[in-house]
């Protein structure tokens, strides 16, 4: 909850409004039941014409400013409450960017999803409900209670047995709705997760003929959900009558003690009426706050799950000097190892290579030797559990995270594109590109012709995740992104997979005129594509097997050469 507080502090002016609005609201409408008894005491039984004439007036003024206050207090509640889920998308959003891939696996891109839509839609639902009426029903209890005591004492007696017997059944039936509110919270984030699988891979799903199989996962997730929410609803189903009934015995054993105290001349007809109506804003006031705590479990599940986030310290954080800055690119591994969290098995093992500027460095080795890896280090997405990377003689983790990787000029083996133009996309390297310089970019990727053959040119809009263009474009637009960046490293995840044999020689002969002066860091699984490399560091299983050139590799390193006579035939390699 505190985190509410902390969120409603810098509006502090708006509820004090909203404040006087439902002060001003709760007296209009208790000052009613009291005009009524008047009404009838002095004006009906009386037959006082002018009484009942000047009594309606001040009902009417009475009713109006109530009308009014509610209005606005409805206005400004509604206000703060979009303002404070808008606050926390924010924060929420804000803070995922600055999570290292360790949190992101953590808790999942689905669940952080929901965390930022579901759960901050829960919470402003919640705010805008306790902003009106966990303001006023308070108010109009204390204010009724009061008037009812004041109007008749012993008939207050009653409220003594049914308020404690009401809260203690509302109280029961919502502890008994957390657990259930929690698992419904978890399992919609599994049916979001399977929802976004399936659609992001509805084609491999459609290919491999597994929409039946999937329907039944969904199905699975589902019904779950279901049955979950049956549960609560079921609870929320009793909570209701069981109000409501007690609401109309009270009612009635009022009716019933009151008419007594008529007949014994103890009280008057008006105060009556005026009495039940007292009653009935009291009980009223406290089916409101009941719905008030029935959403109250679920806010609590969203709050801690927004909280999670939010407190979550990323275990990558910019480094202790802030001046330092890479110019010559030069990369050094030293001895590093490296374990996924929750992983038993390292990953990499007392890795060690130096990649020099001018230079290509290749690094070549079965599928999940830990390539990929090497790259996620450099760029300090996870950070190495030993050892030490180093970029011109500075720590990776001594860099701020900027100064780090905005000199690496990073390709990932997925290429992602965004929801914008060509231009849009290749600006990423540099906000400020010139397209003279966007298409000296592509020219280099090699990715001109497929661009002007488009009629925006680069001003082509890319669908979502880079739908409209296929493997290769999609391969040669993230290298121009890196390219168009001019970066002091280049690194390059199997980023020539989709490419066919003379555009990746094509790419590869104009990066190495591009890259000049850079560090060029090759990750590859094709051979022909790191042949001519300066320096090929072989992995094998997480470990450096041997490092050299392909001549030196091919006299004396084994992993290297059944790498290569997989891919060769022998009078290729002569
Ligand atoms: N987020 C993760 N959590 C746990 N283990 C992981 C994670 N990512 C990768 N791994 C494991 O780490 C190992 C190395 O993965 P990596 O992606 O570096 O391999 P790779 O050599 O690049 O493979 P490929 O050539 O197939 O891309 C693999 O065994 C993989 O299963």
């Amino acid at each position: 909850m505190r985190l509410l507080w902390d969120c409603l502090k810098p509006y502090k002016l708006a509820v004090f409004a909203l404040l006087l609005f439902l002060i001003i609201q709760s007296a209009c409408e208790i000052l009613l039941p009291t005009l009524v008894a008047g009404l009838i005491n002095q004006g009906i039984q009386k037959a006082d014409a002018d009484f009942i004439e000047t009594t309606g007036i001040y009902m009417l003024l009475a009713a109006i400013a109530a009308m009014i206050c509610s209005l606005a207090s409805g206005l400004i509640s509604a206000r703060i409450s979009t303002r404070i889920s808008s606050d926390l998308r924010q924060r929420i959003f804000f803070k995922v960017q600055e999570f290292s891939s360790n949190e992101i696996d953590l808790f999942g891109v689905s669940s952080l999803i929901t965390r930022t839509t579901n759960d901050i839609t829960r919470i402003q639902t919640f705010l805008l409900y306790l902003l009106k009426m966990g303001i006023l029903t308070p108010l109009m209890m204390v204010s009724g209670i009061i008037m009812a005591v004041f109007t008749s004492g012993k008939l207050s007696l009653v409220l003594i047995v049914t308020l404690p017997v009401m809260s203690f059944v509302i109280a029961w039936i919502l502890a008994s709705m957390i657990g259930y509110y929690r698992s419904m919270q978890a399992q919609f984030d599994l049916l979001n997760l399977v929802l976004r699988e399936n659609l992001t891979g509805i084609r491999v799903i459609r290919a491999f003929k597994q929409a039946g199989h999937e329907m039944e996962r969904f199905e699975g997730v589902n019904s779950e959900y279901t049955r979950l929410s049956i549960h609560t609803q079921r609870r929320i189903g009793v909570l209701m009558p069981a109000v409501t009934v007690l609401m109309s015995i009270t009612t009635v054993t009022v009716m019933f003690f009151g008419s007594r105290l008529i007949m014994n001349a103890t009280m008057d007809v008006g105060s009556l009426v005026a009495y039940v109506q007292y009653i009935n804003q009291i009980l009223l006031s406290v089916m409101m706050t009941s719905m008030l705590f029935m959403m109250y479990p679920r806010l609590i599940t969203s709050l801690t799950r927004i909280v999670a986030v939010l407190e979550t310290r990323s275990s990558v954080v910019d480094g202790c000097r802030p001046e330092a800055r890479i110019h010559t690119g030069i990369v050094e591994f030293k001895q590093v190892c490296f374990s996924f969290p929750q992983a038993e098995a390292a990953v990499l093992n007392n890795v060690s290579f130096t990649a020099q500027p001018n230079q290509m460095t290749a690094i070549i080795g079965s599928t999940g030797s830990g390539k990929s890896t090497i790259a996620k280090l450099l760029l300090r997405f996870y950070d190495a559990t030993a050892g030490q990377i180093l970029i011109d003689g500075v720590d990776v983790r001594d860099y701020t995270l900027h100064n780090l990787r905005e000199k690496i000029g990073y390709v990932p083996q997925k290429a992602v594109l965004f929801s914008n133009t060509v231009a849009g996309n290749l600006r990423f390297g540099k906000r400020s590109a010139s397209r003279e310089e966007l298409l000296k970019a592509a020219g280099i990727a090699q990715a001109t012709e497929f661009i002007q053959a488009k009629e925006a040119g680069l001003d082509t809009l890319i669908a979502q995740g880079g739908a409209n263009m296929s493997g290769g474009q999609k391969q040669r637009l993230a290298i121009a992104r890196a390219v168009v960046k001019k970066p002091a490293v280049y690194l390059l995840d199997d980023s020539f997979s989709a490419l066919d044999y003379t555009t990746d020689r094509a790419v590869r002969q104009a990066l190495k005129a591009e890259t000049k002066d850079a560090t060029l860091i090759v990750i590859a699984q094709r051979i022909s594509t790191i042949i001519h490399a300066d320096r090929i560091v072989v992995l094998n299983e997480g470990q450096v097997a041997d490092a050299g050139s392909h001549e030196e590799l091919m006299e004396r390193c084994g992993i290297y050469q059944e790498i290569v006579r997989s891919q060769f035939q022998q009078e290729e390699l002569r």
